[in-house]
């Protein structure tokens, strides 16, 4: 089809919407309800095989929980549930009659899980209890729905796990929070920060909250890409987890819930998307190579074709995932420019030179170089050329975040950063107070700032610095930004 209508750097929401059409979503007549087509489901699904592995050696085994909550057990915990009540879909009939009692649509499932957690362990042999599902949920956001990004069904991962001990909760929080950090940095190829929420931004039912953040250049907003958060034994008292320790006492269960979803894709693609289309990074490119015939009139066109079919099994035997495009009623041209919106990383063409000088000459996608490469090396040149688009993706995606950080020390120069759409590192006094006001005095059409989390890599704080907000001794740097 034709490129796209707008450019991304001009009208970043319409080119979003536009490049997710060319073949990972389609939209839906249910406001904020997406189709998950092929394209993006197999990106699911690559991340999916890498995380489920993971938790696997981690002894966390998957399991299915319904899908209905009953209403006793979804408002059992008032601060867990008050701020989110008015997301909680709820079905109120079955064909013509009306429940007796409405049913929720898991929003998330502590509250679905933990009543059979607390029948479930009763000793301290039944524990760590460890479990994940693969599952969708249900929130009905009202703010403006983005695919991937905020919509009101979406996949995701939930893992719940019970401990003896607090030591045990903490050691699986980080270890889970660096598996995102993999998915994001090793496999979408997008940089994150590593942190802690504040009291404000974590959940509310928990102990804390650590997270991965992104940042989105074009509109200057972080995104929260994963999180992992340790709930103490809050859930427990509620839920009456407890069960007898080793000297026979009544224990309450240190609980750990943390997820990552869709959203990441989202991500993926408006960190890497250009002018031309998605750039998919090869590590979660269903089509990593695609080849394309470049036949000349009178040239040996079956030959051409039998180079094509010859280089992509040679590609697949090598573990690649190529695909060759021998379709007649498309030319080449309309090939490139199909495979480059739809962010295949990397192109191969096959045309009567190159049959003759037994080569191919290869394009990659993330910057456009072309390199004629000798077929009988050519599977070498394909993985290398791969691994370098993979690394040259993350690289140039965190030089461009990098740009986009702006340390400050006063409120002047805070909000000079914020309208310059900027990630702002800023010493901060740690007071919830202070970041309510922040985000009071910064509340606009195009929303609030706030904190996106304090990096566990703490900059030097020098004796005496003072909190950019409220003037008091500042306690941690903190990003802070407005976000999706
Ligand atoms: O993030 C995670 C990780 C996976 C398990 N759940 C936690 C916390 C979910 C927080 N949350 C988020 N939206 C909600 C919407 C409606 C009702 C409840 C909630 C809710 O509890």
């Amino acid at each position: 089809g034709l490129g796209l209508s707008v450019k991304k750097d001009e009208n970043f929401g319409e080119w979003y919407s536009e490049v997710c059409k060319h073949e990972m979503i389609e939209y839906y007549d249910i406001s904020g309800c997406y189709i998950l087509r092929p394209w993006s489901m197999a990106i699911w699904e690559i991340m999916q095989s890498f995380f489920d592995a993971e938790i696997k050696k981690m002894k966390v085994k998957n399991c299915y929980f319904p899908l209905f909550v009953s209403p006793g057990v979804l408002e059992k915990e008032k601060d867990h549930i008050e701020g989110f009540a008015p997301e909680v879909a709820w079905v109120t009939k079955s064909g013509k009659s009306d429940l007796e009692v409405p049913i929720a649509i898991r929003p998330t499932s502590e509250t679905v899980m933990y009543p059979y957690y607390s029948k479930w362990i009763r000793g301290h042999r039944d524990l760590p209890l460890k479990l994940n599902q693969w599952c969708n949920v249900v929130r009905w956001e009202f703010s403006n729905p983005t695919p991937f990004i905020r919509s009101r069904e979406f996949l995701w991962q939930e893992g719940h796990t019970a401990f003896a001990t607090k030591e045990e909760a903490d050691e699986e929080v980080l270890q889970i929070l660096e598996l995102y950090r993999r998915i994001y940095e090793e496999y979408l190829a997008v940089p994150v920060v590593k942190g802690m929420k504040s009291e404000n931004e974590k959940f509310a039912g928990g102990l804390y909250t650590t997270s991965v953040e992104a940042f989105i250049p074009n509109t200057g907003r972080g995104v929260q890409g994963a999180t992992s958060h340790c709930l103490g034994q809050n859930f427990a008292k509620m839920f009456e987890i407890n069960y007898e320790n080793e000297k026979g006492e009544t224990a309450m269960v240190w609980q750990n819930s943390w997820a990552y979803s869709t959203r990441t894709i989202g991500v993926m693609i408006m960190t890497h998307g250009d002018d031309k289309g998605l750039i998919l990074p090869p590590k979660v490119a269903s089509v990593q190579v695609v080849v394309i015939p470049v036949p000349y009139k009178d040239a040996n066109t079956q030959g051409i074709f039998d180079a094509c079919t010859a280089t992509v099994s040679a590609l697949i035997d090598a573990g690649i995932r190529a695909e060759d495009d021998l379709r007649d009623n498309y030319s080449p041209g309309w090939k490139y420019s199909n495979w480059e919106m739809k962010g295949v990383p990397l192109r191969i063409e096959i045309g009567p030179r190159d049959l003759e000088n037994n080569q191919v000459r290869t394009v990659r996608r993330d910057n456009g170089v072309k390199e004629d490469i000798p077929r009988d090396s050519l599977v070498e040149h394909v993985k290398a050329l791969l691994e370098k688009i993979q690394e040259n993706m993350y690289e140039v995606a965190k030089q461009k975040r990098e740009a986009c950080v702006e340390e400050v020390k006063t409120w002047d120069e805070f909000i000079e950063a914020l309208n310059k759409k900027k990630l702002i590192l800023a010493p901060w006094c740690d007071e919830e107070e202070v970041e309510r006001d922040v985000k009071a005095r910064t509340k606009g059409e195009t929303g609030a700032a706030k904190t996106l989390c304090s990096p566990f890599d703490q900059p030097e704080l020098p004796e005496g610095t003072l909190c950019f907000a409220s003037g008091k001794p500042a306690k941690k740097w903190t990003y802070w930004g407005r976000s999706y």
